[in-house]
């Protein structure tokens, strides 16, 4: 399933955002969006989600407009994971990550034990297994934020929208949710947008960057490239780009890749 976003405009109360912005993710293609607070990353996800209008322009998935989908077939198609959560916490990490099968129940339908079979799954691919039985308030923000993708890899949707994921969680952790989720986008051929700050995370893990600024894509950088030539020139431009977006004074290594790394083994 691709994501076509084509020519959007987006506002938050009468402010424009986001104006004229296209971008196709293709299935198996993990995109990160990277830009200054404020500047419009959550808009777009939201947007994306189906939670907020488009004013110009339209996003599809395949041929469909999201905005033409019943709840439930946007839900089974797109997962969401929003910065912030607002859910009742006194749920168990079990149960919580069970509701991820919700668009996929009828009304009086309950869950089977295949899908708490699959919950067990999700739990020791993502070594999550020691919280299961905790409720959602006795667990950390980190912890919790591997909940949340444990929750939206349970949606089975082919497109993912996280909006911040790693933000709480530690070194480790943050190399291994986007370790898990670049290996579901490959297992799974997702179509995934990720809203990130660290450019060197997104460098590592990402097929293309997407930077924003003043309301427009100020440019994308392909990762996927064949060839050390190529990934060195995409380096080179994601560089100039940062430093138009952030400023000439931030300053990287030559080389930005010979910043600190983890990799997995
Ligand atoms: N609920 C809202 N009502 C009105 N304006 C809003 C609302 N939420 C955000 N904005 C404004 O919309 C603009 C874009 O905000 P958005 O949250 O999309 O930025 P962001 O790039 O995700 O920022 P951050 O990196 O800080 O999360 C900002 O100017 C912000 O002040």
């Amino acid at each position: 399933m691709s994501l076509y976003i084509k020519n959007i405009k987006l506002k938050r109360g009468s402010n424009v955002v986001i104006e004229d912005f296209s971008l196709h993710i293709k299935q198996g293609e993990l995109v990160a969006v990277l830009g200054l607070n404020g500047i419009g990353k959550t808009t777009l996800i939201k947007a994306i989600a189906g939670l907020l209008p488009v004013v110009q322009g339209d996003i599809f998935l395949n041929n469909t407009p999201i905005s033409k989908m019943k709840p439930k077939e946007r839900a089974q198609n797109l997962a969401y994971m929003p910065q912030q959560m607002a859910y009742d916490l006194s749920y168990t990490v079990s149960d919580f990550i069970l509701m991820g099968i919700t668009p996929y129940l009828d009304f009086w339908q309950t869950p089977r034990r295949s899908d708490d079979e699959e919950v067990e799954k999700v739990l020791n691919a993502l070594n999550l297994s020691y919280l299961k039985a905790s409720r959602l308030s006795q667990i950390s923000g980190g912890e919790r934020q591997m909940v949340y993708l444990a929750r939206a890899l349970m949606q089975k949707a082919s497109v993912m929208l996280l909006d911040e994921p790693t933000a709480y969680l530690d070194f480790k952790r943050q190399h291994e949710f986007l370790h898990t989720l670049k290996k579901v986008k490959e297992q799974a051929n997702k179509a995934i947008l990720i809203a990130i700050h660290d450019p060197n995370l997104a460098l590592q893990y990402a097929d293309r960057i997407v930077i924003l600024h003043h309301k427009q894509m100020l440019g994308v950088v392909c990762l996927t490239e064949e060839g050390d030539k190529d990934r060195k020139e995409a380096k080179r431009v994601l560089i100039k780009l940062l430093k138009k977006a952030y400023g000439e004074e931030v300053e990287f290594n030559q080389d930005i890749e010979s910043s600190i790394l983890y990799r997995q083994k």
